[in-house]
This record gives structure tokens, sequence and C-alpha cells, in this order.
């Protein structure tokens, strides 16, 4: 093809369209830096215009074109690339879009943005703006909008899966057919308030909703005790448990690989919590290494276990690490006043005999490693790696964000307080606290009045998102 071939323009395909006809047009670079080819997006209702003036035509739809691309006024050539046009609304944001992939030197993104901002009426676009304006033209829901913030920002594979989840609409849709259910079953209800007089419809319009608010509200309530959103957001908590000197805090440096925990002969020293965040095996954690669980000498030593038992009761996994040179593991767990899973760690191997390594009398999963020399560190990274992708799988997708546990709880407590009163509460009253539960549903998907919510949700986009 002659890249400088000029073809007459179709006018009518770069008209404004769709439902932002008349809204600014934005530009900015959507690739990251240092790259060799960089990205630059267009959207709005000049996006056409602005890539005809540029790359001297309109190219097919969603079909790469290589151009020439000329700075619109002086004609210069600016850059070789390739020229995307993708005309509204079955575009990302719903609007016109154009996208150049040009080279990625810094001299070569700065003259061709330049370029496209000399243009008349074109601005740069804000942090998240492409992504605002998906969800504002209805391309995107605002769970899809965080999952895409989430995609872009994951660390882990088990961020990226769920995070990919979301973007594509698994959470928006489970969250919908909740609100359609919530729905029919207030229409139900009401059908008793407008029917009241006939005699046969009221008794039989609310035995009907009840075993689907129940439903619902049992499926909420398992939504919300499901962690998963906590621990691929935020990483599996790990609580470094056992007695003074059992080595809990070589065993963080030693997982951690650096040192943070202070290692020392004395017991107790360990007297608060320390908390470190690493990448176990491709999945996010943070250990805890707890104060030694002992008779306190000392105010601070008994806060400090209190403290611990505390964070215990939180974790998703507790590892006990034993002294096995002290002796053999005790002949049952201990007592940790907490159900959390227990993994056994017999430490200081190189120490005992082999005979000091065997599994612990309980019923627990056991590892003998040494945290000194390394041995069995490795076997230990991986389960615990496998441990929290066994955790982060499941059938649904999870609440991620505290927005979508804040959405769900007040639905499930208007659900709760629905069937709690069901006999009491008379139709009107019984409906609206249905209609509550389906806005708080509504609000988490944004198809309820969340104007107050779009700055904080597009605030962590960066630009050309
Ligand atoms: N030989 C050997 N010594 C170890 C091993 N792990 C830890 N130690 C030593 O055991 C002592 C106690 O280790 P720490 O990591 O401070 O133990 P802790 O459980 O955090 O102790 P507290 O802070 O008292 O609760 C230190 O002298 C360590 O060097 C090991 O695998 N082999």
């Amino acid at each position: 093809m002659d890249v400088q071939e000029k073809s007459a323009i179709d006018k009518s395909a770069i008209a404004p369209r769709g439902a932002s006809g008349g809204a600014d047009t934005i530009a900015a670079v959507s690739s990251g830096s240092g790259g060799a080819v960089a990205v630059l997006r267009l959207s709005g209702p000049q996006a056409g215009a602005v890539l005809v003036a540029l790359a001297g035509r309109l190219p097919e739809p969603r079909r790469a074109h290589l151009a020439r691309l000329r700075h619109p006024t002086s004609g210069e050539v600016l850059d070789q690339g390739l020229a995307l046009w993708f005309p509204g609304p079955r575009s990302a944001t719903g609007e016109d879009m154009a996208e150049l992939q040009i080279h990625g030197g810094r001299a070569v993104v700065a003259a061709v943005l330049g370029a496209v901002l000399d243009v008349p009426g074109l601005r740069p676009a804000e942090a998240g703006e492409f992504t605002r304006r998906a969800f504002l033209n209805g391309r995107i829901d605002l769970t899809e909008a965080e999952g895409l913030a989430d995609l872009i920002g994951a660390q882990t594979e088990a961020q990226r899966r769920l995070a990919f989840a979301h973007a594509f609409g698994h959470l928006g849709q489970r969250v919908e057919e909740w609100r359609r259910r919530l729905i029919r079953a207030m229409a139900l209800i009401e059908a008793g308030i407008d029917f009241a007089d006939e005699d046969d419809v009221p008794a039989g319009a609310r035995a009907l909703a009840r075993p689907e608010v129940e439903a619902l509200h049992a499926e909420l309530t398992a939504a919300l005790a499901d962690r998963r959103g906590a621990l691929v957001r935020e990483g599996a908590l790990i609580a470094i448990a056992g007695l003074p000197n059992a080595g809990k805090s070589s065993l963080i440096n030693a997982l951690a690989q650096r040192d943070i925990a202070i290692v020392s002969d004395e017991p107790g020293t360990t007297r608060d919590l320390l908390e470190v965040a690493l990448d176990l095996d491709g999945h996010k954690a943070t250990l805890v290494d707890t104060a030694g669980l002992r008779e306190a000498e000392s105010k601070v030593e008994a806060e400090g276990i209190r403290r611990a038992r505390a964070r215990m009761a939180e974790a998703d996994l507790v590892l006990w690490v034993h002294d096995v040179s002290a002796g053999p593991a005790p002949e049952a767990a201990p007592s940790l006043e907490t159900e959390r899973p227990l993994w056994l760690v017999a430490n200081k191997i190189d120490r005992a005999g082999p005979a000091a390594s065997a599994p612990a009398a309980w019923p627990v999963r056991s590892f003998a490693i040494s945290a000194a020399g390394g041995q069995g560190l490795e076997e230990l990274t991986r389960a615990l790696g496998g441990f929290i992708a066994t955790r982060a799988e499941g059938e649904h997708p999870a609440l991620i964000r505290a927005r979508h546990r804040a959405s769900a709880g007040e639905a499930d407590s208007h659900l709760t307080l629905a069937l709690e009163q069901w006999e009491r509460l008379d139709d009107e009253l019984l409906a609206e606290e249905l209609r509550l539960a389906a806005r708080a549903l509504g609000r988490m998907t944004g198809v309820i009045g969340v104007e107050d919510l779009l700055d904080v949700v597009f605030r962590e986009f960066c630009i050309g998102k």
C-alpha cells in the first residue's frame, strides 16, 4: 500500500454519534513509558477528523492501516505507524475512537501527541477518563471499571485472575441477577397491595415472595462471609506462632530473604507484632510474627501476647514453629483459642537428628525445616503458595472491594430485617425494605445514583485508561 496515498474522506463516517455527541475529544498516551511502541488513543466526536488529518484517510473500522503521520498544519512527517478507527457506539468508550501505534521514543511521542493536541477542541485526557466515558455511555458497569483498574494494577497471578473476571462483568452480572430477583419479589408483594380487595391475591403473593427473599439473603450472607476478595487483594494473613526461641523471627527472615525481624538467643525478644508483606510463589501474603506465647513477665510482654492472639484469630493460616532441638513436638496441638487452619513447622532440623523431624502426633500438615540453614524452605514456600491459590479459587466472583462489601452488607441487613419482621410488617413496609436492598445492590454496579462515587472509582486510574 502506498502510505502517502490519500483517499476521499467519508465525512459521514466521522460525524459525532452515540450517546456522547458534542463531548470534548480527548487524547492520551495509553502505553507505559520506555517501550519500543507507544499507543496513543483518542475518544470523542473529533477522533475521526483528527485521524484523517494525521494519517491522510480514515482506515476501515477496526483494521490496522499503515500510515505516514503528518502534522495537520505544517504537513511535516512525524512518524510512520499503525492507525486504527473504532467508530462509536461499538467502541471501548462508546464514542468514536482512534488509535495510533507509533514509535515509542520520547521525541516521537511528544511530536505526535503535540500535533494531535494542537487541533482545536482536542484536550489531554484526565486520569481514568476513557473508562469513565465507557461507564457513562453504558459500555461497562462500575464493577467492570474497578476490575479494569485492578487488572492494570495486578501484581500476582491470583490478582490477575480475579480482576479479569470482574473486568469482564462476572460480578456485575451476579449483582444484577440478585437485583432482578429482588425486584420480582417486590413486585409480588406490591401485587398484594394493588389487589388487596381481591381475596385470593395477597396471602399467596407474600408466600411466593418469601422463599425467594430467603434464598437471596442466604446468597448475600455467603458472599459477605467469603474472604477471597481480601485474600487476593491484600494477600493471605499468615500468623507465625510458637514458643519463645522456636525460630519464628528467623523463619520470617528466611521467607522474606532479608533481615526484618530481630533474631536473638534471648527468649521473648519479639515483643510486638511484626508484619511483612511478601510474594510467596506468586501469591501475596502478609506474615505476622507473633510474640512468643507464654506466661508474660512484664506488662509490655502481656500486651504483645494479647495482640498476637487477636491477630491469630484473623489469620488465614497459623504456622506453629516448634524447636526440634529442644525435643519432639508436643503430643497435642497447642491450644490457640482459635479455629484457624494450622500447620506445624519443625525448625532447627540442622541441630537435631532425623528422628526429631518425624511428623507430629497431631493431625496437621507438617514441615521439617531449618530457618538458619535453609533446608525445607522451598517446599514450605511452595506449599504456602498452593494454600493461597486454592483459597483464592471459587465458583462465584468475590466481593473484592470495601465498596462492594458495604453495598452487599446494606442489602443484607434490609433483607434480614424484612425476614425477621415478615409477619408483622404491612405490605408497603415490607416492599420498602426490599426496595432499599435493591437500591444498595444497584449502587454496586452503578445503575442507581452513583454520581458521588464516580470520582472515588475513577481516581485510581492512570492517564490514558
Ligand atoms: N541452629 C539453628 N538455629 C536457629 C534456627 N532458627 C533459629 N535459630 C536460632 O534460634 C534463636 C531464636 O531464634 P528467633 O528467630 O529469634 O526465635 P523467635 O521464635 O522469634 O523468638 P522469640 O522472639 O523469643 O519469640 C536464634 O539464636 C536463632 O539464630 C535453625 O534453623 N537452626
